[in-house]
């Protein structure tokens, strides 16, 4: 006898969307385009990229502490969604092919950047141009830069992600990484 498979899944089409950022670290400017995002889909499948690079002024945090940081935050508002680590490419003809070899299905891709936006509609994947949240304060360059300078940093930032940055001494981790790459480029 044949049993049908009725896991909930089979009949339906889960919608998915896909969104890449470098989350160096995850702010609120993500945090609140993600909550947008996941009106629209059933998930959200988030790139964590340039995933090879930490330790760098520009790329404090490693893939893993970034999936910290993102899961942390997004299981607080209860949004489904897989954080994926991604390592860049040389070759942008087939950086798509890339993604798409590493994550789950997804229908549409949610984009500001500009080449990422190109690469994925030459692949024929519909893509959304989202606006920016308070880009003045929400963005990671802004917040390494209040870092080095012992500013205000932790009110642009989820409160999971205060709770990660404090675990791994980040803040300190930054200031030394900055002072290095500033002595080697001197
Ligand atoms: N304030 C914001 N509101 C909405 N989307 C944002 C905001 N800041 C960044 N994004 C979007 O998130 C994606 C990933 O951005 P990313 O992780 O590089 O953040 P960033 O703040 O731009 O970082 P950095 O300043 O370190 O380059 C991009 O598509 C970017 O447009
Ligand atoms: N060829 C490639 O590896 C390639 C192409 C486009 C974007 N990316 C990555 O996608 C991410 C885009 O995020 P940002 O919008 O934060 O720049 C970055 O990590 C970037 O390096 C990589």
């Amino acid at each position: 006898m044949n049993v049908a498979f009725t896991d909930g899944l089979s009949n339906m089409h889960m919608r998915r969307a896909f969104y890449i950022g470098r989350f160096q670290p995850f702010h609120l400017g993500h945090y609140s385009l993600i909550k947008d995002i996941a009106q629209d889909v059933n998930e959200v499948v988030i790139g964590i990229g340039s995933a090879q690079k930490s330790h760098e002024p520009k790329n404090p945090f490693t893939a893993g502490e970034r999936v910290m940081m993102i899961k942390h935050a997004l299981e607080d508002a209860g949004i489904k969604h897989y954080a994926i680590p991604l390592e860049d490419l040389q070759r942008n003809a087939v950086w798509v092919s890339h993604i798409i070899s590493m994550t789950p299905p997804f229908d549409v891709v949610y984009s500001n950047n500009p080449l990422v936006v190109r690469l994925f509609q030459e692949s024929g994947i519909p893509v959304e141009q989202p606006p920016m949240y308070q880009r003045e304060g929400y963005s990671g360059s802004e917040i390494r830069k209040r870092m080095l300078k012992d500013e205000d940093w932790k009110s642009l930032v989820p409160r999971a992600v205060i709770d990660v940055i404090d675990e791994i001494d980040g803040v300190n981790r930054l200031k030394s990484v900055s002072q290095s790459d500033k002595d080697y480029n001197d």
